[in-house]
């Protein structure tokens, strides 16, 4: 079942009066690492646990490898779902082995792969301890053991960086990374705009149910508005005011902050800077998916 896509189908989903879901559709490529973002209460959850198939859709449907999700894929899933889920009671490497052997591996390999990943994560000397004695970020990582011991071909995760700190966050983003290089998709939500910036080939961003973009950064920023820093010591206050296609959004100092309407030549600017004397720096701000975000979770509703 290697180098499948998992798709997301026009679905739908309501609980009672509330519209969880109206028509979701987005697909994780085989080796992708996707970005699921959005605000508080937009879906990511309902989403993936639809995709996972604890929750059933109203409407359309998940496919991996062109097939509807079934009893026999969902166990090939890796699932940390958001309230984690770990049987507290249980120790490290019991649970890892127990779980993986849920998933249909031999007592042997259960036991290999969890040694594999306890030590992979960093769990080595927490290898007999009770899961509930766990600082949280030590569960967590657990948590993303128990998600790939039993070595899944789809990852769906549930905000997995959450509560990390910054190393964790580094080794999630590896062995992130790295299960997707072995050509698993792999899909996760998180508030974290700037990791998911780095991290992620693609990302799709949610709101009240609705998909309101999917691409990559790139992609989704390039035909907003740019912006470029310039730095002129000798220019009189207001320059900058007035050139065509553009508005300054900070002056601060010599350094002008200019946003350029799409289609603006920015050396049209670099002229005008030049104009006032020298110019210490004329950079592009980089398109961010945290303003990206902004704008769309901002924009007016369409009626
Ligand atoms: N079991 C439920 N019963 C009723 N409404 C629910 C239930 N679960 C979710 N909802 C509602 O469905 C919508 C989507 O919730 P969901 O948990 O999928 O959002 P989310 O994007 O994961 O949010 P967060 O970032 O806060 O985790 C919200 O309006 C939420 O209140």
């Amino acid at each position: 079942m290697a180098d499948t896509a998992l798709e997301i189908d026009d679905v739908s989903k309501r609980y009672g009066e509330v519209v969880a879901l109206d028509s979701v559709s987005f697909d994780v490529r085989p080796g992708e690492l996707f970005g699921f973002v959005g605000s508080n209460g937009a879906g990511k959850t309902t989403t993936m646990r639809i995709a996972l198939g604890v929750l059933s859709a109203d409407a359309g449907q998940v496919r991996f490898g062109g097939a509807p999700v079934t009893h026999e894929t969902r166990s090939r899933i890796g699932y940390m779902p958001e309230e984690r889920g770990l049987y507290p009671k249980m120790k490290v490497l019991d649970q890892l082995v127990y779980l993986a052997q849920l998933h249909g591996m031999t007592a042997n390999a259960a036991h290999t792969s969890a040694e594999n990943w306890i030590a992979r994560l960093g769990l080595k000397e927490r290898r007999t301890e009770e899961v509930q004695k766990l600082s949280l970020g030590n569960q967590q990582r657990v948590q993303l053991a128990a998600a790939l011991v039993h070595d899944p071909v789809v990852l769906v995760l549930d905000e997995p960086f959450s509560g990390l700190d910054p190393l964790a966050v580094d080794v999630m983003s590896q062995v992130l990374r790295e299960k997707a290089a072995t050509g698993v998709p792999v899909v996760f939500s998180s508030h974290q705009l700037d990791l998911v910036q780095r991290l992620c080939d693609r990302v799709g961003i949610i709101r009240d149910g609705r998909m309101v973009a999917v691409g990559t950064v790139p992609e989704l920023t390039a035909s907003g508005a740019s912006r470029i820093n310039v730095s002129v010591p000798s220019a009189a206050p207001g320059w900058a005011s007035g050139l065509p296609g553009t508005t300054v959004v900070a002056e601060d100092g010599e350094r002008t902050v200019i946003e350029l309407a799409p289609g603006t030549d920015d050396q049209t600017v670099l002229a005008a800077a030049l104009a006032t004397g020298p110019v210490r720096e004329f950079s592009r701000q980089t398109a961010s998916l945290s303003d990206l975000f902004r704008n769309v979770v901002t924009e007016e509703k369409p009626a």
